[in-house]
């Protein structure tokens, strides 16, 4: 053979190789919904839907018929995401083989500005955290606290805002009254402050704009490689410079909080907040024999109550905000609200409806029981799920109940969103909001037969320790709003998500509200 034969066999084939692998590629690609790129993997998908990521998954899923799938990184990258809406998966990784399924240490560096704290810890670190956090919310005094504290902000703030801007004929952004609403009872509840975020002035704070600066800049480190924020965080430059200020601001108010609170305690006050309870246990824990858990204390508190108060602030307000533009898209669902509302209402008063009180607010005693209106929450919470994507990493090799095996260190993604959306879940008429499929032909709530297929509170060991007082605080508002006003939605509003940990909206909902004549 000459030499310039023996150049052109290893060349032909090559080139033979690569339109091979093209052409196999190109079939992956087309079959399988997501596009699968020579040398890149689905790199590309995945950096053209970050900003969209729920909405994206929802897609593929219904385009794959199936409730599983893998994203693949570059291919010398070790990046290798498994997304799953399949509901057998989803039981497997959170409850029966939690164990295998832990946060991991990618999620603990991305979320670094949570510390220590409950939703970024894993196995005895978490442990400690969820058993005191269990203890604070179930005692009957904190309960006891919010509901009567719900019923207060909405009484004393929402509801005077409301009559404000109904009398003015104000157009407003109601996903900021929402925010503001959720700032302040989770303020109340954790620390026992009350801030009066919301108030006819809406006056700025700090506080709740560091922890948005926060919150924002955490998202983005999800959809940028590892290095690369952590440069920028090194250097204090660009939106990690950003999140450095905030945090020195979050760090200040809340390490403040802690001392004003230990002199208040001192002094003999009765609080019953989240803060409160913690130090009272730390101490007793104290004066038991038993080694200190925690190594600064302080620092402990601060990890503890960041992470609870962020953890109530953006739900909440996600949750009503969704729930208020679904209600205004579906008229018969608020006309069937607001007929249980008047019931509660000449039931408690034996007034007739055109002699009531107006504005009228209900006690938060009386609505937690109102079966329609629990059941349209969770409906709304099924559809716009305020957690929309949980992740996991994977700690051993598992096949899991569809066949699929994920490999150690593989992040987990399950789309809370999309299981909403899945007509093998949820039936063909999935994407209605229809409250009635929470209710059973006795007209009680049939919460059992849901609780296979509803994850929006997560499931197993780390279930959302808020969920019952998130129906608290959402029953009270929706209540003060549907029954006392008329909420009118804007036309010609781009309604959509907006790119972050919780799924708010983009532009926020403008509406207009007049008093509501029964
Ligand atoms: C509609 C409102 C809410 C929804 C949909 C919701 C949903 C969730 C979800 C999905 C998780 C699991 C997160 C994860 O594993 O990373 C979670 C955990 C948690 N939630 Fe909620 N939440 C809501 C409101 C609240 C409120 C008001 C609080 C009270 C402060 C709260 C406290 C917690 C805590 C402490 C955890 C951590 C549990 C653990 O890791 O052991 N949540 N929640």
């Amino acid at each position: 053979m000459d030499d310039l034969s023996k150049s052109f066999v290893p060349a032909i084939f090559i080139l033979f190789l690569i339109c091979f692998l093209s052409i196999a590629l190109f079939l992956k690609k087309t079959s399988q919904a997501i596009d699968y790129w020579l040398f890149l993997g689905s790199l590309p998908s995945l950096a053209r839907n970050s900003n969209r990521l729920p909405e994206w998954f929802t897609e593929v899923f219904c385009s794959l018929g199936r409730g599983s799938f893998f994203i693949d990184g570059p291919i010398f990258s070790n990046l290798k995401y498994f997304v799953t809406c399949h509901d057998k998966n989803i039981e497997y990784i959170l409850k029966s083989h939690f164990n295998n399924f832990p946060k991991g240490p990618d999620f603990k560096q991305i979320f670094e500005p949570l510390g220590d704290g409950i939703f970024n810890a894993d196995s005895d670190t978490w442990r400690v955290q969820r058993r005191m956090a269990h203890t604070a919310f179930l005692s009957g005094e904190f309960k006891n606290l919010l509901s009567s504290m719900s019923r207060r902000v909405v009484e004393d703030q929402l509801v005077p805002v409301l009559v404000h801007v109904a009398k003015t004929g104000t157009t407003f952004d109601l996903q900021e009254m929402c925010w503001r609403f959720a700032f302040d009872v989770n303020m109340n509840a954790v620390f026992g402050i009350h801030p009066r975020y919301l108030s006819i002035e809406l006056p700025s704070n700090d506080l709740a704009e560091a922890i948005d600066v926060a919150q924002e800049a955490i998202f983005y480190r999800h959809t940028m490689p590892m290095l690369s924020w952590k440069l920028m965080c090194l250097f204090g430059i660009g939106r990690e410079g950003e999140v450095r200020k905030a945090l020195t601001t979050i760090n200040r108010h809340i390490y403040e909080h802690i001392s004003q609170k230990r002199i208040d305690m001192s002094n003999g006050a009765q609080t019953f907040d989240l803060l409160s309870t913690y130090i009272k246990n730390i101490e007793e824990h104290k004066r038991s024999t038993a080694p200190s858990p925690h190594k600064n204390e302080d620092e402990f508190l601060r990890d503890a109550m960041f992470n609870l108060f962020t953890a109530g602030k953006d739900t909440i307000a996600s949750g009503l905000i969704w729930f208020f533009w679904l209600v205004s898209k579906t008229p018969s669902v608020e006309k069937k609200i607001i007929e249980e509302l008047k019931m509660l209402m000449s039931s408690k008063t034996g007034e007739l409806l055109e002699h009531h009180e107006w504005p009228w607010v209900f006690d938060s005693d009386d609505i937690n029981g109102l079966v329609y209106l629990h059941a349209a929450l969770c409906e709304s919470l099924r559809l716009y799920p305020p957690v929309p994507i949980n992740s996991k990493t994977v700690l051993n090799e598992a096949v899991l109940p569809d066949g699929s095996l994920v490999k150690p260190g593989m992040q987990v993604l399950i789309p809370f969103y999309s299981v909403g959306r899945m007509p093998w879940i949820w039936g063909e008429d999935c994407l209605e909001f229809r409250p009635e499929r929470w209710i059973d032909g006795d007209g009680k709530l049939n919460l059992h037969e849901n609780v296979s297929r509803f994850f929006t509170f997560n499931l197993g060991p780390r279930t959302c320790l808020g969920k019952d007082m998130s129906f608290t605080q959402m029953k009270a508002v929706v209540a003060a709003v549907l029954f006392n006003f008329q909420v009118e939605v804007l036309e010609g509003q781009h309604v959509c998500s907006k790119p972050a940990i919780t799924l708010h909206m983009e532009n926020g909902l403008k509406v207009k509200i007049q008093k509501r004549v029964m």
